[in-house]
This record gives structure tokens, sequence and C-alpha cells, in this order.
């Protein structure tokens, strides 16, 4: 038999290969579902008669359009996307986590800490960043909701077999430098689109390394590299982390899983598409300063002279991205001033990250006049920081301490920003009015994030160092 990547290993195991069509059909081990993408599925399958295939095999969480500051949602819009779920999951017999359950949080987040999410697997969710789950070594991709409705009534979905890319990080980042300074970095190396149609596998000792929160984080900024998934091959870290977890195997069946997942590994000869080779001991906390993730420079760099871009379209892309952000070509990006600051979203919710952002403030005040939202990426994050006593750190700098959702990352629930705000965010998105219209957002660590709320402008977490 041929030398076969990880992502092909899991391809051959869930597709059924086509021969007169372009997809190939993929079944699905779990589908993940949320109300921003799934009425109009639920909808369509109404429409033709049809029942959900696997309701067993499908989990529904609230996530996109809750407050973080109450149980009671205000907004209309987001009031009926929400009881649109509920109705849905009731009459197909599917477990969704609501808003006040100690299990709801942002999908991406909290499915895989309650152990669903396992080696081996396929997992789809009408969402881009299920990307986030291929951390486990499982195939975990975003779809449209039209698929989502094709998953619904059969449990498989058309997928066109993805390339297969590599993306070797090696070295030893320096303090300060995390997981999200690496995706940033690679980003601002191969392009928002650099990934396009290709499932990245990252390897090398700093990913061997790296905790299951960081390869998480690491996935999650996959498909803002154009990646249609990310994955890590399963080792002791990933089993360490899954042991005891609610719905992880136990017993005999651990051990089965165990004997399996060791076989779930890119073979020594396998060939990839592409290859890229970063350095990790050569990097730097980077951060936007455009309205892609990949216009992206070192936090002690400049704004970039968009004459100095290669192609005309780049130079017209970094034309139009300074004008929106309001900034001039060489600004030290240490200059510009902010007055906002959110911690959260699936790239960056967990409480590793928290524990890093409480770290920084400790002892310290968010500067006047900068407004900073700490929003846990699940109920259990938030418990597990209360239990640790970050939400006093949180509180005693002066920032806000919310519950769980998706909050200032999409602008689509009561957690916006408007214009001429400027926010320093560890959310993956930063186009032109993602976080409210007009909006500014600058991607970054959490480490990034809080040291900026204290200094009241893009700071490194060095420059507070103690
Ligand atoms: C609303 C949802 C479909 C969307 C996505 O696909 O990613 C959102 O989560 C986002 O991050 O923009
Ligand atoms: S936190 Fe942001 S990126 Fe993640 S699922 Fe929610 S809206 Fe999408």
């Amino acid at each position: 038999m041929s030398a076969t990547t990880l992502v092909e290993k899991l391809w051959d195991s869930h597709a059924l290969r086509a021969d007169t069509v372009d997809a190939d059909l993929v079944y699905v081990d779990l589908h993940l579902i949320h109300e921003a993408s799934s009425p109009q599925a639920f909808d369509g399958l109404r429409l033709a008669g049809r029942a959900v295939r696997r309701p067993e095999l499908t989990l529904a969480v609230e996530d996109h359009n809750v407050p973080t500051d109450s149980l009671t949602i205000a907004d209309p819009i987001s009031r009926l996307q929400i009881s649109t779920l509920r109705s849905n999951c009731a009459a197909a017999g599917i477990e969704l986590f609501t808003l006040g359950d100690r299990r709801q949080g942002i999908v991406h987040v909290t499915v895989p800490e309650r152990g669903y999410v396992q080696p081996g697997m396929t997992i789809v969710c009408g969402d881009s960043h299920t990307s986030t789950l291929g951390a486990f070594g499982a195939l975990a991709f975003g779809v449209g909701t039209s698929d989502v409705e094709h998953v619904l009534a059969t449990q498989t979905v058309a997928f066109d077999r993805p390339r297969s890319m590599a993306v070797e990080f090696t070295g030893v980042p320096p303090a300060g430098v995390t997981p999200k300074d690496l995706a940033l970095a690679l980003i601002a190396r191969i392009g928002a689109n650099g990934a396009n149609g290709h499932a990245i596998e990252y390897r090398g000792p700093a990913v061997e390394r790296m905790s299951m929160e960081g390869r998480m984080t690491l996935c999650n900024m996959s498909i803002e590299a154009g990646a249609r998934a990310g994955l890590v091959a399963p080792d002791e870290v990933t089993a360490g982390y899954l042991r005891g977890r609610p719905h992880s195997p136990t017993g005999d069946a651990w051990d089965r899983a165990r004997r399996h997942w060791d076989g779930l590994r890119t073979d020594p000869l396998a060939i990839f598409d592409r290859i890229v080779m970063i350095d990790t001991s050569g990097l730097q906390p980077y951060v936007t300063w455009g309205t892609n993730p990949g216009q992206a420079v070192r936090v002690d760099d400049r704004v970039p002279d968009p004459a100095a871009f290669d192609t005309p379209a780049a130079r017209a892309a970094a034309e139009r991205a300074l004008a929106y952000m309001g900034l001039e070509p060489g600004t030290a990006m240490t200059d510009i001033a902010i007055d906002t600051v959110f911690v959260g979203s699936c790239t960056n919710g967990r409480i590793e990250d928290l524990r890093a952002v409480a770290e920084v403030l400790r002892d310290r005040r968010v500067a006047s006049g900068v407004r900073m939202l700490v929003v846990p990426g699940s109920m259990q994050v938030r418990a597990q920081a209360e239990e640790e006593g970050l939400d006093r750190v949180f509180i005693a700098a002066g920032a806000q301490w919310r519950l769980s959702g998706c909050s200032m990352c999409p602008g689509m629930n009561p957690d916006r920003i408007g214009a001429p705000s400027r926010c320093v965010s560890t959310s993956n998105r930063n186009y032109e009015g993602r976080q409210g219209p007009g909006a500014r957002t600058h991607l970054a660590s959490p480490a990034t994030a809080a040291a900026s709320a204290v200094l009241g402008r893009i700071a490194a977490p060095g420059e507070l160092s103690r």
C-alpha cells in the first residue's frame, strides 16, 4: 500500500469515492449545529418531508446570538433565531446546550471540552471555524447551509477531496510568542488565500510541545489562511486531554480507542502537495494592521507602505485597508491608540488564554477610556476561571467578566462596537465592519490584547514584563 497522509487516511475511511461526479460522499460521525446557520436547513427538510436521519449524532449549541450579560434575549432577531433552534431541536430529538446550561458555550469550545471530539472522526458544522476540532486528529470542516440540510437528511456530505499541505513549526518560540502568533505569522507569510483548497497538517517540535488549547487555536485559524481544514496527529497530549472527559471512552473502549489513535499519523514517506517551514525561535508577537488576517506584522514593527507590496492587487488592498483602518504608513504599531479590547471567541476563549490575560492584568488597571470584555469560550471555562480566581483579577483591573458566547467576534449580538472604535481582539476575522459598522479590528494574542488594554495602545506583552 502506498504511503498516505493523515488526511488521506481519514478521508479514505469515511468517503465513498465518486467516479462519475465531482465530489466524494463523506460519512459524518458528528454533526454540530448552531442558531445562525441551521434554520433554513430545517426549513428545507420540512419542505421536502424528510426527517433528521441520525439525531443522536447531532448536537446543537446556542452561541452566536446570545447576550453575554444576561440570560434574557432582548433583541427580537436573536430571540427568533434561538427559539427557532429550540423548536427544531425539540421536534427532531436533538440534544441542545441552551443559554443558562452549564454546557453552553461557543460550539467549537464546549463540544471538544466535553470529550465528544475524538481522533479519527469526521465532524462537520455549518460554521467555518469547525476546523478548530482538527486539533484532535479529526477531519473537521465547515459546510454551507444547504450542506447542513444534506447532513441532517443523510448523515453524509458531498465534498471535494482537499489537497494536502504540511506546515512544520520548528524551534522553541520565545517568551510571549503564542500559538495565535504562530498562526498570524503563517498567514502573513502565505497570505489569506495561501492555503486555498488544502487541508493543513501542523507538525514539528513546536506543535508536539503545544497544549490541546494551543493546537485548537492554530487549527481554528487555518480557515483564515484559506484552508478547508487544519489538523494535528493525535499523541500523548491528545490522550491526556481526553482522558476522563464526560464523553470520552472508558475501560476497554478507551484501550481500543488508544490503539486506533496510534495508527492515525502520516506515513514517513507520504507526499504532501505543499510544505511550509517556519522556525518559531525567530518569531515575535504579531498583530494585524489591515482588514484581512494576512495583513499582519510584528508588534514591534510599523504600518507598512502600500508602495512596498509586489503586485498592483496587493498595493490596492493595502491602500484600501489603511484608509478603512485610519492608519498612516510608517506609524509604529505600538503608537496606535485603542479604546476597546475583546478577549474571547473560539480562537482564544479557552482557559489557557484567560490565564495568560490574568497574568498580565494582575495588580494592574485597564487604561482609562478603554473598554475591555473578557468572555469565556464556554460556561465550563467560566467556572474553571472562577475556581482559579481569574474573574477577580479581571474585575479588579476594570474589565467586564461575561457569560459565554461569540460576543464581540461577529457583531451578531448586543456585544457590538461602532465607529470610530479601535479594538484589539483575540478573535480571527478583521474584515470591514466585522465587529460592528465602521469598527476597526486588530487581531492579536490574549497576552498582546491584555498588554494593550493596560497601556491604552497596541503593546507587546514584553513591554510589561515583571
Ligand atoms: C455565522 C457563521 C456561519 C460564521 C462562520 O461560518 O464562521 C461565523 O461563525 C463567523 O465566524 O463568521
Ligand atoms: S466566536 Fe467568532 S469565529 Fe468563532 S464561531 Fe463565533 S462568530 Fe464564528
